[in-house]
Protein backbone atom coordinates (compact mmCIF):
# COMPACT_ATOMS: atom_id res chain seq x y z
CA UNK A 1 0.00 0.00 0.00
CA UNK A 2 2.80 2.26 1.37
CA UNK A 3 4.78 1.16 -1.82
CA UNK A 4 1.76 2.38 -4.62
CA UNK A 5 1.90 5.47 -3.15
CA UNK A 6 5.14 6.37 -3.30
CA UNK A 7 4.70 5.09 -6.60
CA UNK A 8 1.83 7.39 -7.26
CA UNK A 9 3.69 10.42 -5.19
CA UNK A 10 6.72 10.08 -7.56
CA UNK A 11 4.83 9.89 -10.81
CA UNK A 12 3.09 13.05 -10.24
CA UNK A 13 6.35 14.95 -8.92
CA UNK A 14 8.15 14.18 -12.37
CA UNK A 15 4.08 15.09 -14.76
CA UNK A 16 4.68 18.53 -12.27
CA UNK A 17 8.97 18.41 -13.26
CA UNK A 18 7.95 17.67 -17.28
CA UNK A 19 5.33 20.78 -17.25
CA UNK A 20 7.53 23.12 -15.68
CA UNK A 21 9.75 21.77 -18.16
CA UNK A 22 7.90 22.17 -20.97
CA UNK A 23 6.37 25.78 -19.57
CA UNK A 24 10.22 26.86 -19.26
CA UNK A 25 11.06 25.46 -23.10
CA UNK A 26 7.92 27.60 -24.26
CA UNK A 27 9.10 30.43 -22.34
CA UNK A 28 12.82 30.30 -23.12
CA UNK A 29 13.17 28.53 -26.64
CA UNK A 30 16.52 26.99 -27.33
CA UNK A 31 17.85 29.19 -30.00
CA UNK A 32 18.30 28.08 -33.12
CA UNK A 33 20.26 30.19 -35.80
CA UNK A 34 18.11 29.65 -39.25
CA UNK A 35 20.14 29.05 -42.27
CA UNK A 36 20.85 31.22 -44.85
CA UNK A 37 17.77 29.80 -47.12
CA UNK A 38 15.53 30.36 -44.47
CA UNK A 39 16.58 34.12 -43.56
CA UNK A 40 16.48 34.81 -47.71
CA UNK A 41 13.06 33.50 -47.69
CA UNK A 42 11.63 35.34 -45.08
CA UNK A 43 13.48 38.63 -46.16
CA UNK A 44 11.54 37.49 -49.64
CA UNK A 45 8.18 36.63 -47.79
CA UNK A 46 8.48 40.27 -45.78
CA UNK A 47 9.58 42.11 -48.92
CA UNK A 48 10.80 45.45 -49.00
CA UNK A 49 7.91 47.24 -47.07
CA UNK A 50 8.76 48.92 -43.95
CA UNK A 51 7.02 50.79 -41.35
CA UNK A 52 8.41 53.54 -39.28
CA UNK A 53 7.98 53.18 -36.02
CA UNK A 54 8.65 56.16 -34.57
CA UNK A 55 8.72 55.94 -30.80
CA UNK A 56 11.08 53.21 -31.31
CA UNK A 57 13.82 55.65 -32.82
CA UNK A 58 13.03 57.91 -29.96
CA UNK A 59 14.00 55.70 -27.56
CA UNK A 60 17.14 55.70 -28.42
CA UNK A 61 16.99 59.40 -27.37
CA UNK A 62 14.61 60.19 -25.41
CA UNK A 63 15.23 57.70 -22.07
CA UNK A 64 12.43 59.02 -19.65
CA UNK A 65 9.84 58.34 -22.60
CA UNK A 66 9.99 54.44 -22.36
CA UNK A 67 9.93 54.11 -18.58
CA UNK A 68 6.24 55.01 -18.17
CA UNK A 69 5.21 52.57 -20.83
CA UNK A 70 7.10 49.92 -19.61
CA UNK A 71 6.27 50.49 -15.59
CA UNK A 72 2.49 50.45 -17.50
CA UNK A 73 2.99 47.51 -19.22
CA UNK A 74 4.39 45.52 -16.18
CA UNK A 75 1.56 46.73 -13.93
CA UNK A 76 -1.15 45.94 -16.46
CA UNK A 77 0.16 42.82 -17.69
CA UNK A 78 2.63 41.50 -15.33
CA UNK A 79 0.56 42.10 -11.87
CA UNK A 80 -2.53 40.30 -12.30
CA UNK A 81 -0.85 37.21 -13.64
CA UNK A 82 -0.11 34.16 -10.60
CA UNK A 83 2.58 34.15 -9.07
CA UNK A 84 4.35 30.86 -10.52
CA UNK A 85 4.08 32.29 -14.38
CA UNK A 86 5.46 36.05 -13.47
CA UNK A 87 7.63 35.95 -9.68
CA UNK A 88 9.53 32.33 -10.23
CA UNK A 89 10.43 32.57 -13.84
CA UNK A 90 11.89 36.42 -13.14
CA UNK A 91 13.70 34.83 -9.69
CA UNK A 92 15.37 31.95 -11.75
CA UNK A 93 16.99 34.32 -14.08
CA UNK A 94 17.48 37.54 -15.00
CA UNK A 95 14.60 39.37 -13.81
CA UNK A 96 14.04 41.71 -16.61
CA UNK A 97 14.69 39.74 -19.58
CA UNK A 98 12.01 37.06 -17.92
CA UNK A 99 9.58 40.39 -17.86
CA UNK A 100 10.13 41.20 -20.96
CA UNK A 101 9.46 37.48 -22.89
CA UNK A 102 6.81 37.18 -20.80
CA UNK A 103 5.41 40.93 -22.14
CA UNK A 104 6.34 39.59 -25.68
CA UNK A 105 4.41 35.89 -25.13
CA UNK A 106 1.59 38.07 -23.66
CA UNK A 107 1.30 40.42 -26.61
CA UNK A 108 2.17 37.99 -29.23
CA UNK A 109 -1.14 36.31 -28.03
CA UNK A 110 -2.72 39.21 -28.78
CA UNK A 111 -1.28 40.43 -32.10
CA UNK A 112 1.97 39.22 -33.21
CA UNK A 113 3.09 43.22 -34.81
CA UNK A 114 2.53 44.60 -31.69
CA UNK A 115 4.91 42.18 -29.74
CA UNK A 116 7.57 42.97 -32.63
CA UNK A 117 7.29 46.41 -31.48
CA UNK A 118 7.55 45.65 -28.38
CA UNK A 119 10.72 43.26 -29.19
CA UNK A 120 12.33 46.38 -30.37
CA UNK A 121 11.17 48.81 -27.87
CA UNK A 122 13.05 47.01 -25.19
CA UNK A 123 16.29 46.51 -27.49
CA UNK A 124 16.09 50.24 -28.07
CA UNK A 125 15.94 50.68 -24.33
CA UNK A 126 18.61 48.47 -23.13
CA UNK A 127 21.00 49.78 -25.72
CA UNK A 128 20.26 53.14 -24.37
CA UNK A 129 20.33 52.79 -20.41
CA UNK A 130 21.77 49.41 -20.16
CA UNK A 131 25.12 50.18 -22.58
CA UNK A 132 26.66 52.75 -24.13
CA UNK A 133 25.45 56.35 -23.84
CA UNK A 134 26.86 56.68 -27.58
CA UNK A 135 26.40 60.28 -27.63
CA UNK A 136 28.72 61.22 -25.03
CA UNK A 137 30.87 58.01 -25.24
CA UNK A 138 31.70 56.92 -28.77
CA UNK A 139 35.39 58.87 -28.98
CA UNK A 140 37.77 59.32 -26.80
CA UNK A 141 38.18 63.87 -26.36
CA UNK A 142 39.72 65.84 -24.04
CA UNK A 143 36.38 65.99 -21.70
CA UNK A 144 35.91 62.67 -21.07
CA UNK A 145 39.18 61.05 -21.28
CA UNK A 146 42.08 63.07 -19.46
CA UNK A 147 45.57 62.58 -18.60
CA UNK A 148 46.12 59.72 -16.26
CA UNK A 149 42.85 57.80 -17.47
CA UNK A 150 43.31 54.49 -18.05
CA UNK A 151 42.17 52.99 -21.06
CA UNK A 152 41.19 49.01 -20.83
CA UNK A 153 41.83 47.60 -24.73
CA UNK A 154 38.43 45.76 -25.75
CA UNK A 155 39.70 43.77 -27.92
CA UNK A 156 42.83 42.65 -25.05
CA UNK A 157 42.73 41.08 -21.56
CA UNK A 158 45.14 42.76 -19.93
CA UNK A 159 46.62 45.54 -21.86
CA UNK A 160 45.69 49.02 -21.07
CA UNK A 161 46.86 52.46 -22.24
CA UNK A 162 47.15 55.35 -19.79
CA UNK A 163 46.41 59.04 -21.36
CA UNK A 164 49.58 60.58 -21.44
CA UNK A 165 51.07 63.93 -22.90
CA UNK A 166 51.74 62.07 -26.11
CA UNK A 167 48.20 60.72 -26.70
CA UNK A 168 45.93 63.54 -25.05
CA UNK A 169 46.48 66.27 -27.09
CA UNK A 170 45.27 63.90 -30.21
CA UNK A 171 42.08 63.63 -29.00
CA UNK A 172 39.03 66.22 -30.11
CA UNK A 173 38.06 68.65 -27.57
CA UNK A 174 34.19 67.05 -27.50
CA UNK A 175 31.91 65.22 -29.43
CA UNK A 176 31.88 67.27 -32.27
CA UNK A 177 28.75 66.31 -34.55
CA UNK A 178 25.14 68.65 -33.94
CA UNK A 179 23.26 66.20 -32.33
CA UNK A 180 20.82 65.05 -33.33
CA UNK A 181 21.35 64.24 -36.73
CA UNK A 182 18.68 64.00 -39.09
CA UNK A 183 18.83 61.32 -41.64
CA UNK A 184 21.40 59.23 -41.38
CA UNK A 185 22.94 56.02 -43.66
CA UNK A 186 24.98 53.44 -42.56
CA UNK A 187 26.76 51.95 -45.46
CA UNK A 188 27.73 48.18 -45.09
CA UNK A 189 30.49 46.42 -47.96
CA UNK A 190 28.23 44.00 -48.54
CA UNK A 191 27.96 43.03 -52.32
CA UNK A 192 24.36 43.33 -52.47
CA UNK A 193 25.13 46.85 -53.04
CA UNK A 194 26.69 45.83 -56.98
CA UNK A 195 24.44 46.88 -59.39
CA UNK A 196 22.29 48.43 -56.96
CA UNK A 197 21.92 51.99 -58.26
CA UNK A 198 21.82 52.89 -54.53
CA UNK A 199 24.61 56.12 -54.81
CA UNK A 200 21.86 58.67 -55.18
CA UNK A 201 19.73 57.48 -52.29
CA UNK A 202 22.90 57.29 -50.05
CA UNK A 203 24.56 60.90 -51.26
CA UNK A 204 20.82 62.48 -50.13
CA UNK A 205 21.21 61.11 -46.89
CA UNK A 206 22.28 64.51 -44.30
CA UNK A 207 25.04 61.99 -42.53
CA UNK A 208 26.71 58.90 -44.12
CA UNK A 209 28.73 57.00 -42.21
CA UNK A 210 31.29 54.20 -43.70
CA UNK A 211 33.23 50.91 -42.89
CA UNK A 212 36.97 50.30 -43.16
CA UNK A 213 38.09 53.27 -46.02
CA UNK A 214 36.00 51.11 -48.81
CA UNK A 215 36.52 52.20 -52.37
CA UNK A 216 34.62 54.87 -53.70
CA UNK A 217 36.01 54.97 -57.35
CA UNK A 218 33.83 55.86 -60.26
CA UNK A 219 32.80 52.78 -61.09
CA UNK A 220 31.39 52.62 -57.45
CA UNK A 221 29.81 55.97 -57.18
CA UNK A 222 26.37 55.00 -58.92
CA UNK A 223 25.99 52.05 -56.50
CA UNK A 224 27.21 53.51 -53.23
CA UNK A 225 27.54 57.26 -53.59
CA UNK A 226 30.15 59.59 -52.75
CA UNK A 227 29.49 61.33 -49.56
CA UNK A 228 30.72 60.85 -46.49
CA UNK A 229 30.75 61.99 -43.09
CA UNK A 230 32.55 59.74 -40.91
CA UNK A 231 34.41 56.65 -42.05
CA UNK A 232 36.32 53.81 -39.79
CA UNK A 233 39.79 52.92 -40.41
CA UNK A 234 40.64 49.48 -39.25
CA UNK A 235 44.59 49.72 -37.85
CA UNK A 236 44.96 46.37 -40.17
CA UNK A 237 44.50 48.43 -43.46
CA UNK A 238 47.34 50.76 -41.94
CA UNK A 239 49.57 47.83 -42.19
CA UNK A 240 48.48 46.27 -45.23
CA UNK A 241 48.00 48.31 -47.66
CA UNK A 242 49.83 50.87 -46.34
CA UNK A 243 53.07 49.17 -45.01
CA UNK A 244 52.29 50.17 -41.77
CA UNK A 245 53.26 54.02 -43.04
CA UNK A 246 56.80 53.06 -42.42
CA UNK A 247 58.13 54.24 -45.65
CA UNK A 248 55.43 56.45 -47.59
CA UNK A 249 52.71 58.51 -46.54
CA UNK A 250 51.88 59.87 -49.70
CA UNK A 251 49.90 57.08 -51.07
CA UNK A 252 47.91 56.61 -47.80
CA UNK A 253 47.33 60.59 -47.54
CA UNK A 254 46.38 60.75 -50.87
CA UNK A 255 43.77 57.92 -51.25
CA UNK A 256 42.13 59.64 -47.84
CA UNK A 257 41.02 62.15 -50.58
CA UNK A 258 38.29 60.09 -52.09
CA UNK A 259 36.60 60.60 -48.10
CA UNK A 260 36.78 64.68 -48.02
CA UNK A 261 36.44 66.49 -45.17
CA UNK A 262 35.07 63.43 -43.09
CA UNK A 263 35.71 61.97 -39.57
CA UNK A 264 38.44 58.86 -39.76
CA UNK A 265 36.99 56.94 -36.96
CA UNK A 266 39.90 54.20 -35.68
CA UNK A 267 39.95 52.29 -32.75
CA UNK A 268 43.29 52.86 -32.12
CA UNK A 269 43.12 51.07 -28.53
CA UNK A 270 41.07 47.80 -29.26
CA UNK A 271 44.15 45.57 -30.08
CA UNK A 272 47.60 46.55 -28.92
CA UNK A 273 49.20 46.70 -32.26
CA UNK A 274 46.39 49.07 -33.36
CA UNK A 275 47.74 51.77 -31.88
CA UNK A 276 51.12 53.03 -33.31
CA UNK A 277 49.11 52.26 -36.48
CA UNK A 278 46.90 54.31 -35.85
CA UNK A 279 48.75 57.06 -34.57
CA UNK A 280 50.67 57.17 -37.00
CA UNK A 281 47.63 57.69 -39.67
CA UNK A 282 46.78 60.73 -37.12
CA UNK A 283 50.09 62.30 -37.82
CA UNK A 284 50.83 61.55 -41.53
CA UNK A 285 46.91 63.51 -42.02
CA UNK A 286 47.62 66.59 -39.16
CA UNK A 287 51.17 66.93 -41.07
CA UNK A 288 49.65 66.94 -44.57
CA UNK A 289 46.94 69.60 -43.70
CA UNK A 290 44.24 67.48 -44.50
CA UNK A 291 40.89 68.73 -43.45
CA UNK A 292 40.07 65.64 -41.88
CA UNK A 293 39.91 64.81 -38.48
CA UNK A 294 40.68 61.75 -36.81
CA UNK A 295 38.48 60.28 -33.87
CA UNK A 296 39.73 57.76 -32.20
CA UNK A 297 37.00 55.18 -30.69
CA UNK A 298 36.28 54.98 -27.23
CA UNK A 299 37.51 51.45 -26.22
CA UNK A 300 34.62 51.11 -23.21
CA UNK A 301 32.01 52.40 -26.12
CA UNK A 302 33.19 49.45 -28.20
CA UNK A 303 33.43 47.17 -25.14
CA UNK A 304 29.82 47.96 -23.80
CA UNK A 305 28.35 47.81 -27.17
CA UNK A 306 29.91 44.17 -28.06
CA UNK A 307 28.36 43.11 -24.27
CA UNK A 308 24.52 44.61 -25.31
CA UNK A 309 24.95 42.22 -28.81
CA UNK A 310 26.08 39.64 -27.20
CA UNK A 311 23.55 39.11 -24.72
CA UNK A 312 20.78 39.22 -27.89
CA UNK A 313 22.45 36.62 -29.20
CA UNK A 314 25.73 37.81 -31.17
CA UNK A 315 27.91 35.08 -30.27
CA UNK A 316 31.44 36.47 -32.66
CA UNK A 317 34.73 36.96 -30.44
CA UNK A 318 33.92 40.68 -31.51
CA UNK A 319 31.50 42.45 -33.69
CA UNK A 320 31.93 43.68 -37.47
CA UNK A 321 32.57 47.26 -38.23
CA UNK A 322 29.14 47.53 -39.55
CA UNK A 323 27.16 46.39 -36.12
CA UNK A 324 29.27 49.14 -33.89
CA UNK A 325 28.54 51.86 -36.58
CA UNK A 326 24.89 51.08 -36.40
CA UNK A 327 24.62 51.30 -32.92
CA UNK A 328 26.07 54.88 -32.87
CA UNK A 329 23.89 55.77 -35.63
CA UNK A 330 21.08 54.91 -33.48
CA UNK A 331 22.26 56.67 -31.01
CA UNK A 332 22.93 59.71 -32.52
CA UNK A 333 20.16 60.15 -35.43
CA UNK A 334 16.93 60.53 -35.81
CA UNK A 335 16.22 58.40 -38.99
CA UNK A 336 18.56 55.61 -39.86
CA UNK A 337 18.77 53.59 -42.74
CA UNK A 338 21.45 50.64 -43.50
CA UNK A 339 22.46 49.11 -46.97
CA UNK A 340 25.02 46.97 -48.29
CA UNK A 341 24.32 44.82 -44.89
CA UNK A 342 23.71 41.20 -46.52
CA UNK A 343 26.55 38.51 -45.18
CA UNK A 344 25.11 35.79 -47.27
CA UNK A 345 26.48 33.91 -49.89
CA UNK A 346 23.02 34.14 -52.07
CA UNK A 347 21.16 37.03 -53.09
CA UNK A 348 17.47 38.20 -52.97
CA UNK A 349 16.86 36.84 -56.15
CA UNK A 350 18.50 33.42 -55.08
CA UNK A 351 21.95 34.26 -57.13
CA UNK A 352 25.14 33.73 -55.61
CA UNK A 353 26.17 38.02 -54.36
CA UNK A 354 30.11 38.75 -53.75
CA UNK A 355 30.70 39.09 -50.40
CA UNK A 356 32.20 42.72 -50.72
CA UNK A 357 31.13 45.25 -53.60
CA UNK A 358 34.39 45.90 -54.45
CA UNK A 359 35.81 42.14 -54.41
CA UNK A 360 35.22 38.58 -52.84
CA UNK A 361 37.40 38.50 -49.92
CA UNK A 362 35.42 36.76 -47.29
CA UNK A 363 34.94 37.30 -43.58
CA UNK A 364 37.33 35.76 -41.00
CA UNK A 365 34.36 33.44 -39.53
CA UNK A 366 36.85 33.16 -36.30
CA UNK A 367 36.02 36.76 -34.95
CA UNK A 368 32.55 37.61 -36.32
CA UNK A 369 29.37 36.13 -36.25
CA UNK A 370 27.64 38.55 -39.49
CA UNK A 371 24.46 36.21 -39.91
CA UNK A 372 23.50 36.70 -36.03
CA UNK A 373 24.16 40.57 -36.57
CA UNK A 374 22.34 40.49 -39.39
CA UNK A 375 19.08 39.28 -38.01
CA UNK A 376 19.40 41.71 -34.95
CA UNK A 377 19.33 44.34 -37.95
CA UNK A 378 16.69 42.58 -39.33
CA UNK A 379 14.76 42.52 -35.80
CA UNK A 380 15.00 46.58 -35.86
CA UNK A 381 13.81 46.66 -39.55
CA UNK A 382 10.73 44.74 -38.82
CA UNK A 383 9.94 46.57 -35.29
CA UNK A 384 10.47 50.05 -37.56
CA UNK A 385 13.19 51.24 -35.54
CA UNK A 386 15.50 51.01 -38.91
CA UNK A 387 15.87 51.09 -42.17
CA UNK A 388 16.90 47.92 -43.83
CA UNK A 389 17.78 48.44 -47.85
CA UNK A 390 18.70 44.85 -49.73
CA UNK A 391 17.11 45.62 -52.81
CA UNK A 392 17.96 47.97 -55.52
CA UNK A 393 16.92 51.90 -55.60
CA UNK A 394 16.25 52.17 -58.98
C1 LIG B 1 39.51 39.40 -44.18
C2 LIG B 1 39.08 40.28 -43.05
O1 LIG B 1 39.73 40.37 -42.03
N1 LIG B 1 37.99 40.97 -43.26
C3 LIG B 1 37.40 41.86 -42.26
C4 LIG B 1 37.25 43.25 -42.84
C5 LIG B 1 38.64 43.85 -43.15
O2 LIG B 1 39.39 43.94 -41.96
C6 LIG B 1 38.43 45.25 -43.70
O3 LIG B 1 37.61 45.21 -44.85
C7 LIG B 1 39.76 45.87 -44.08
O4 LIG B 1 40.35 45.23 -45.14
O5 LIG B 1 36.57 44.13 -41.92
C8 LIG B 1 35.29 43.74 -41.46
O6 LIG B 1 34.23 43.97 -42.38
P1 LIG B 1 34.17 44.53 -43.90
O7 LIG B 1 35.08 45.66 -44.10
O8 LIG B 1 34.33 43.36 -44.80
O9 LIG B 1 32.68 45.05 -44.05
C9 LIG B 1 32.20 46.18 -43.36
C10 LIG B 1 30.86 45.88 -42.71
O10 LIG B 1 29.88 45.63 -43.70
C11 LIG B 1 28.97 44.60 -43.25
N2 LIG B 1 28.94 43.56 -44.28
C12 LIG B 1 29.98 43.35 -45.09
C13 LIG B 1 29.90 42.41 -46.08
C14 LIG B 1 28.72 41.69 -46.24
N3 LIG B 1 28.58 40.78 -47.23
N4 LIG B 1 27.68 41.89 -45.43
C15 LIG B 1 27.76 42.81 -44.44
O11 LIG B 1 26.80 42.97 -43.69
C16 LIG B 1 29.48 44.11 -41.91
O12 LIG B 1 28.72 44.72 -40.89
C17 LIG B 1 30.89 44.65 -41.86
O13 LIG B 1 31.31 45.01 -40.59
C18 LIG B 1 34.94 44.58 -40.24
O14 LIG B 1 35.75 45.41 -39.83
O15 LIG B 1 33.82 44.38 -39.72
C19 LIG B 1 35.26 42.27 -41.02
C20 LIG B 1 36.00 41.32 -41.94
O16 LIG B 1 36.15 40.05 -41.32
Amino acid sequence: MMGCLRFHRSKSVWAAVCVLVLCWLYIFPVYRMPNDKDIVEEVLHQGQTWTKNKTGIDLYRVRSALFPVLVQLQRDFILPWPYFVTILPMRLCDRHSAVEKLIKIMLQSLTPAAALVWEGMVLNRKLLTECCDPKRTFALTKENSQIGKVLWYDGELYHYHTVNNDTYPLFVQDIPFQMPLKKCVVVGNGGVLKNSRCGKVIDQADFVMRCNLPPLSKEYTDDVGRKTQLVTANPSIIEKSFQSLLWSRKAFVESMKAYGSSYIYMPAFSMKPGTDLSLRAYHALADSASNQTVLFANPDFLKNVGRFWKHHGVHGRRLSTGLFLVSLALGVCEEVTAFGFWPFALGLNQQPVSHHYYDNVLPSSRFHAMPEEFLQLWHLHKSGTLRLHLGTCA
